[in-house]
């Protein structure tokens, strides 16, 4: 692994819009003056990390350099990594690596949670976990039919219906499935529905209802955010917890975008754990999260002869 860790090519596009910023505003000098601060955090909004958080992490910095009498905007942006793995929610492990656990992902149209789904089975399959799949997006025909694929590939079982049957019964159907199983780990699929659309919501939360009346291990709702939206992460993120009191966040597609910072947005604004990054659609390019793995690979290293 680089120094960038697991996340550094996945975070590359994001990283170097961010470097361009930075580069620009170290230009004119690292003295520590207002126009150092109004550039900083416009960088960081630059990368999506939201304005909130944006501004959030300058005035501690800017707090910090006070404090520890900072010579340069070079010491700032030494602390900076710091910050930035600080605002993350603290992640939660039990969602896929507790003892027993129902998850169902959600999220909107084409965010990646059939993919995320598939690939989350086949890793806790390799890691010896008994699990099973639940095809509750019952809208789309080859959500059905991707999900098997991925039930093949990863040599798990999977619960599915034909297309246009009730989704919360697939999951009903899944769950007593995976009790005969003995089953470790259950993974729903959901369809996907916008976040504006109250009847759509209304329809998932029933489907979430039913799930936690039902199973007898704990149930973690899952959204599953595309980074490429960027800000719009926000608003999917606020809309689904407002309706599903969500359990955690995966961020995918950060291989495609410069606004890999959306995922601390999310995670800082709502106060939810990111569970795991997408960074590809190979089956590894979907990795565990760390805070300090990803502010790593976001800023990278910053001296003086890195910008020289
Ligand atoms: N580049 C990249 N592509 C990804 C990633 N995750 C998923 N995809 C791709 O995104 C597309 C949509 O993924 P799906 O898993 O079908 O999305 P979905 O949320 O299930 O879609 P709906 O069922 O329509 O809501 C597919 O082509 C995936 O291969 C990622 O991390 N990076």
């Amino acid at each position: 692994m680089g120094f960038l860790g697991r996340f550094g090519d996945g975070l590359a596009r994001t990283r170097d819009r961010f470097r361009e910023q930075m580069n620009v505003l170290l230009d004119r000098g690292p003295d520590l003056d207002q126009a150092f601060w109004d550039g900083l955090e416009e960088t960081l909004i630059l990368a999506d990390l939201g304005g909130e958080t944006a501004s959030g992490i300058v005035e501690e910095l800017r707090d910090q350099a006070a404090r520890k009498a900072l010579p340069d905007a070079y010491a700032v942006l030494d602390l900076l990594k710091d910050q930035v793995a600080a605002q993350f929610s603290p992640y939660r492990p039990e969602v896929f690596e507790g003892e027993r656990s129902v998850v169902l992902f959600v999220g909107i149209n084409g965010a990646g949670k059939t993919t995320t789904c598939g690939k989350i089975a086949k890793q806790l399959h390799d890691e010896g976990r008994c699990v099973v799949l639940g095809s509750a997006d019952t809208f789309r025909a080859a959500a059905i039919e991707q999900l098997e694929v991925w039930a093949r590939r990863a040599q798990v079982e999977v619960c599915a219906r034909q297309r246009g049957s009730d989704p919360a019964s697939v999951c009903y159907d899944t769950i007593e499935r995976a009790e005969q199983a003995g089953a470790d780990t259950v993974l729903i699929d959901t369809a996907g529905r916008l976040h504006t659309s109250a009847d759509l919501m209304r329809e998932l939360s029933k489907v979430v209802g039913v799930v936690r009346r039902r199973s007898r291990v704990p149930v973690y709702t899952v959204l599953v955010i595309d980074a490429t939206t960027g800000q719009n992460g926000l608003s999917q993120a606020r809309e689904f917890n407002a309706s599903l009191s969500l359990d955690g966040v995966i961020v995918t597609k950060l291989d495609g975008t410069a606004r890999g910072g959306i995922a601390l947005a999310v995670s800082r604004e709502l106060g939810l754990p990111v569970l795991k990054l997408g960074v590809g659609e190979g089956l590894d390019d979907l990795k565990p999260f760390d805070a300090h793995e990803y502010a790593q690979a976001l800023i990278g290293d910053f001296d003086e002869r890195a910008t020289a």
